[in-house]
């Protein structure tokens, strides 16, 4: 079979024809380049109504016009451009007079890195422009398990170089000054298996204004000053902080699913350092790792028209009349027609908090001493040396002060015996006789969501609330407040939730239920304005 794939959801004008026969994809692309400033919608738009007729074109006379389905992205992407490529991909199929496909562009991203590496069930990584989001397949559909709580990796890094003057895209001028930067230290957020890129970013602007506005006439070459910050420091640090974020949700949902293989996807996973770290935490974890080559990571059409031959295969076409675009096409709303129904399953290699197999734990090897549990933030070679010594200090001492407080405040924590701050270690009461992960039910939901609605009225949040790091014996323990932090804000406390429902999300095979027990649960003692928050970070519009 020969799939004629057509992409166009922002900046790639792009047509490809997949073979199923030799799996070889050609393809062609023209890409938008923006004069000053990011993609303007409207300009994208002309630049698809002109490309992609060339493109097409091209594509069509490589198969001699011998095609046997027409796929394209459906969404998520910018509606004009969307609508050029659609409007084109019908008027094919129709001449052709061929099936049509309608191909969710994220889902394309990852599908394009399992197809190639043959991974059965892998977390898969997508760090693309517009987006940044780690998917589980759970019982016949993928499932968000962490995502940005703001922008996109790619928007913000190309935001951070429009700042400077720089001109789109940013992100390889990033990878390039960067190779001559020394590490200085910014913002780092993750929330569970969710983070953030504003705090970071805001910071990494104002450390280089501090130098722009010293050195207001010396011209945008040189950016060097006494006292401000070098341009290719922050870029080398934004870098390293960015992917040490992503790889570590990354390995957290490795952890959570119990999966071995991890796939990226995306444009920015043509940044170096980036598949660097990635390919380090995995071989550091025993895990395979798969990176696409860069054609197929950036965006392209080939990735359209190799997932769409596998649904075309699978009779998952679409009549002319209900192929609109849907430019907010989230990967969890597609109906996986083209899979086994096969699961990354909760459960799967993980033992009970890690204990008897130390290796997967995420972040820490805890072994097991008579009625003593020790956990040891091992190093990771991943991260840059400073930023691996920071982040495991701060947390042994945070996850400390915060067991004992949160003890305090009425939530059953195992006790802390000893703390080594050097060897980044905890000694702690062993507590329960299994994870929350192992022997959830909607009681035990109801449970957690009262002791967190605790926690919170003491201006503490655990900051990774998983089903993981809650214990269950003859009550519930909270465990590994290592990503904790004090604050009162509706916001953080909505976060808490946010990521205990995204981990029953990405594993439970009802979740509903359990999420509503622990929602009412958190209603009779929280406040009410959190749950109010939850359900606005729920349909946040994300990804600008
Ligand atoms: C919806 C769709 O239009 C969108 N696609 C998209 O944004 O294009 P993509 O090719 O996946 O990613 C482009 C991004 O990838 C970044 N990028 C490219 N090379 C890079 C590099 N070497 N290092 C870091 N970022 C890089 C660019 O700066 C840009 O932000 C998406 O998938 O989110
Ligand atoms: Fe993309």
């Amino acid at each position: 079979m020969r799939v004629l794939g057509v992409e166009g959801t922002a900046w790639c004008a792009s047509a490809a024809v997949h073979d199923t026969e030799t799996d070889e994809t050609f393809i062609e692309s023209d890409a938008y380049e923006p004069e000053s400033g990011g993609i303007h919608p409207r300009e994208a738009a002309e630049h698809m109504g002109e490309a992609i007729p060339r493109v097409v074109e091209t594509a069509v006379s490589h198969a001699d016009g011998d095609i046997d389905a027409v796929a394209f992205s459906k969404g998520p992407g910018l509606g004009p451009c969307l609508r050029v490529a659609g409007t084109a991909a019908r008027a094919l199929a129709g001449t052709l007079d061929v099936p049509l496909v309608g191909v969710n562009h994220m889902v394309a991203h990852l599908e394009i890195g399992r197809h190639e590496a043959e991974f059965d069930s892998p977390v898969c990584l997508n760090a693309s422009g517009a987006n940044a989001h780690l998917l589980g397949f759970h019982d016949g559909r993928y499932r968000v398990l962490g995502e940005t709580m703001d922008t996109g990796v790619g928007n913000a890094i190309d935001k951070f170089t429009r700042h400077l003057g720089w001109s789109h895209p940013g992100g390889p001028k990033v990878e390039a000054a960067a190779k001559d930067g020394e590490y200085v230290d910014l913002p780092y957020v993750v929330k569970g298996m969710d983070f953030s890129f504003s705090g970071l970013m805001s910071a990494a602007k104002q450390a280089v204004d501090d130098v722009s506005t010293s050195e207001a006439s010396g011209g945008p070459s040189e950016h060097r000053s006494d006292d401000g910050t070098p341009v290719e420091d922050v870029c080398f640090s934004l870098q390293e902080q960015i992917f040490a974020m992503l790889t570590e949700v990354s390995e957290r949902a490795l952890s959570l699913t119990g999966s071995d293989e991890l796939v990226l996807g995306g444009g920015v996973g043509q940044n170096a350092r980036l598949r660097e770290m990635l390919e380090k935490m995995c071989e550091q974890r025993g895990a395979a790792f798969y990176a696409p080559e860069a054609r197929f990571l950036r965006d392209n059409a080939g990735m359209i028209a190799v997932l769409g031959a596998e649904m075309a295969r699978a009779g998952d076409t679409v009549p002319i009349a209900d192929s609109a675009i849907d430019p907010n096409f989230r990967p969890d709303e597609v109906p996986v027609s083209w899979r086994e129904n096969e699961s990354v399953a909760v459960g799967h290699g993980v033992s009970a908090a890690g204990l008897s197999d130390p290796r997967r734990g995420a972040e820490a090897v805890v072994d097991l001493q008579d009625d003593e549990v020790v956990k040891r933030r091992i190093p990771k070679g991943y991260r840059h040396p400073e930023l691996d010594a920071n982040l495991r200090r701060d947390r042994t001492v945070l996850e400390a002060r915060l067991l004992n407080e949160a003890r305090k405040a009425g939530v059953p924590t195992p006790l802390v015996h000893d703390i080594d701050v050097p060897e980044a270690t905890l000694r702690l009461q062993h507590v329960g006789d299994a994870d929350l992960s192992e022997a959830l039910t909607v009681d035990r939901a109801r449970e957690l969501g009262d002791l967190l609605a605790r926690l919170h009225s003491e201006e503490l949040v655990h900051g990774d609330p998983t089903t993981q790091n809650v214990r269950v014996g003859d009550r519930l323990f909270l465990i590994d407040f290592g990503l904790g932090y004090h604050s009162g804000h509706p916001e953080d406390h909505a976060m808490d939730l946010h990521v205990f429902e995204g981990s029953v999300e990405g594993t439970a095979t009802d979740p509903e239920p359990l999420c509503r027990a622990f929602e009412a649960g958190y209603a009779e003692t929280g406040e009410e304005t959190v749950l109010e928050r939850l359900a606005e970070i729920r349909g946040r519009g994300r990804y600008q």
